[in-house]
């Protein structure tokens, strides 16, 4: 039996005793109710494609699809989303709060006279404090709940806002940018627990999509501001910083009222509560089945890994939760490693390696490749409950993996046909500088300390020199024709900083929009969502805690050191070792990731009591499945093959 069918004979299930009313239903289960719930594959089958069961009388037939009807209509309550939109509000200031800082920094730099140390904290000091507050965002979880840490988190970003928009320093400047990363690393572990924990298992994947698809319109968003603001001489960055605390506040107060995760209530003792908020969130479904299957699921946790110590150490030591927090660490250690903040934060600089010599225009191109970003988490978004979170990863490793070979391949050819250095000036401060002993475009680029200068005749280069950069902007030489704007143009000289002039350009710009087009609508997002379900109620907080924890870890590594990897192996040998980690990344994909697809999330750690990397091969598929039954209230694990046995 196909899983869709048995998820859909639970629910019609669930919507006919809704129709029938409470007391209909407990006969319903005693009779043929509970027999279709653990019918073998034909009948399922049969139920859901052609109608009833042979036997089943035809007004049964016309209740069945009736249900199915209200099903279809009710299943999902307007407020799920309501709850989903509200936390995903945290991913949004993940995202404009990470990209908008590339903008602010132009300006910065300018009106602070930002030393190229201070630029490098200013990014970092955020992306650092996210890595550590997500840590700690575990223990917080676990104590206070997971709303309370929404809200936390919302006061972290309106709090850095206003500090960042008032600074009258740089090192006021470091605290906002501080308080700031303490709430994306919070916001960045909870939010996708929250939304996993409120959602139904047939929409779970799809709503914690979302909040990275939130992620990524930020960073769209970000994009766009920075372009607009981009113009202001003066305070521009003020405004960029500040607008932040729109969402913030939205979010702090939209929070106020909405409820604590339900599992987290009844994991905590507070069932009344816990059974309000099911019945909230769920409308006018029954929620009996579901607060029994999460009560249950708890005890058996609590039996099992009852254990004594920390909660690292208990899922260290009983293999289930080992397992599938390497897999969780795993899928966001090589999200990481494919190199996609490498791509984010450097879409200005490479597009200008790839020919874009105009500031303003880089900005906004930046822009189109953050929208490209954003559009095709959307594809993820409708993608992951079709094909599944498995065969969604795959795909998208796969297609990003070819994609970063064809940038290193652009760069490689940009490489091999670098314009010579042609001409050599004669300033005397020239004698000192290691900028004249390249004899190619190429190698004088990987420099940070010059640029080339060069004029076109037609489309070839000519009186071409590599000179040093101006020591306060990279937008000019230090002394010559590319000395100052108005000589260059008078003189139809160009000066090329961080990028050759070269006619394979565009290999490049199509291997960063393919790169984008394969990489967002799976490796975005699914570290996140799969991540949300993987690890069992007891070690959920701990478990994202970690996993976001490394992301972060990753993200600062990979980002910080994209330059000087490209200085030592160049541009095509770090597109290549970027690709190098994508590749192992898919094996370890391949081999790790189970299907989580429609399960409910008690039923998912089952998917681990196999040794890791057997998992995706035994359930990457709908061949087996695990249906749990209701049998006086208590949940048996059955599979195709006892389900005869119960019969
Ligand atoms: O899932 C997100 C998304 O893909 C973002 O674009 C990226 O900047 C983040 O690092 C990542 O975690």
């Amino acid at each position: 039996m196909s899983r869709k069918a048995s998820d859909n004979v639970e629910y019609t299930l669930r919507s006919l005793s809704n129709l029938m009313g409470e007391k209909k239903r407990r006969k319903q289960e005693e009779g043929a109710g509970e027999r279709s719930l653990i019918a073998p594959a034909e009948s399922c089958s049969s139920l859901n494609s052609q109608g009833p069961p042979e036997g089943a009388s035809a007004s049964a037939g016309d209740l069945e699809r009736a249900a199915r009807r209200q099903f279809q209509q009710d299943v999902t309550p307007a407020f799920v989303y309501v709850v989903s939109a509200f936390s995903a509000l945290g991913g949004f200031l993940f995202g404009y709060d990470t990209g908008v800082v590339s903008g602010a920094m132009l300006l910065l730099k300018r009106e602070m006279q930002l030393s190229a140390l201070w630029q490098e904290l200013l990014v970092s000091s955020t992306v650092g404090a996210a890595a550590l507050s997500a840590l700690a965002g575990g223990v917080l979880n676990g104590a206070l709940g997971r709303r309370a840490c929404i809200l936390l988190a919302s006061l972290f970003f309106i709090a850095g806002a206003v500090l960042l928009a008032a600074a009258r320093g740089k090192e006021s400047l470091l605290g906002g940018r501080v308080v700031v990363g303490l709430g994306i690393g919070i916001a960045s572990m909870t939010v996708p627990v929250y939304i996993a924990e409120a959602a139904p298992p047939h929409l779970r994947g799809r709503l914690v999509t979302i909040n990275t698809l939130f992620i990524t319109g930020g960073q769209f968003f970000a994009a766009v501001v920075d372009g607009a603001f981009s113009y202001l001489p003066r305070n521009g960055w003020r405004y960029m910083f500040g607008l932040s605390a729109v969402p913030a506040i939205l979010q702090f107060f939209g929070f106020l009222f909405l409820p604590e995760s339900p599992r987290w209530l009844i994991q905590k003792g507070q069932t009344q509560k816990a059974r309000r908020v099911l019945s909230q969130i769920r409308g006018n479904q029954n929620i009996d089945e579901e607060y029994d299957s999460i009560k249950n699921s708890i005890d058996e946790e609590e039996k099992e890994a009852g254990g004594g110590g920390p909660v690292i150490y208990r899922m260290l030591v009983y293999p289930p939760t080992r397992r599938a927090l390497l897999l969780g660490c795993g899928l966001q250690m090589f999200q990481q490693l494919a190199g996609i903040n490498t791509v984010m934060y450097y879409s200005a600089t490479i597009l200008q390696m790839s020919g874009v010599n105009d500031d303003s225009l880089a900005i906004w191109l930046a822009a189109v490749t953050a929208f490209t970003n954003f559009s095709f988490t959307l594809v993820g978004v409708w993608l992951v409950e079709k094909l599944g979170r498995r065969k969604l990863t795959l795909g998208s490793l796969t297609g990003t993996t070819m994609a970063l070979i064809v940038l290193a391949l652009g760069f490689l050819l940009s490489a091999q046909v670098s314009p010579p250095v042609t001409f050599t000036p004669s300033d005397p401060s020239a004698q000192n500088s290691t900028c004249t002993k390249y004899s190619y475009c190429n190698g004088c680029m990987l420099d940070p300390n010059c640029g080339f200068c060069y004029k076109l005749n037609g489309s070839n280069v000519v009186e071409s020199s590599c000179i040093p950069v101006d020591a306060e902007t990279t937008e000019r030489s230090a002394w010559g024709r590319c000395k100052n704007e108005s000589t260059s143009k008078s003189e139809g000289s160009f000066w090329a900083y961080n990028y050759c002039p070269t006619s394979y350009a565009w290999t490049t710009l199509a291997g960063l929009i393919l790169y984008l087009v394969f990489f967002a609508p799976g490796m975005g997002p699914m570290p996140w969502t799969v991540n949300s379900e993987i690890y069992p109620l007891w070690a959920r907080s701990t478990g994202n805690a970690c996993s976001s924890g490394v992301n972060w870890v990753f993200n600062v590594l990979i980002s910080l050191t994209f330059l000087h990897t490209a200085q030592y192996l160049t541009y095509y040998g770090a597109f290549f070792l970027y690709a190098g980690f994508a590749a192992v990344g898919l094996v370890f994909i391949y081999g790790c990731l189970p299907e989580t697809k429609g399960k409910k999330l008690e039923e998912i750690e089952s998917l681990f009591e196999n040794r890791l990397c057997t998992c995706g091969a035994s359930d990457s598929d709908e061949g087996r499945y695990i249906e749990y039954i209701r049998v006086k209230g208590s949940n048996y694990h059955l599979s195709d093959n006892d389900a005869s046995d119960v019969e």
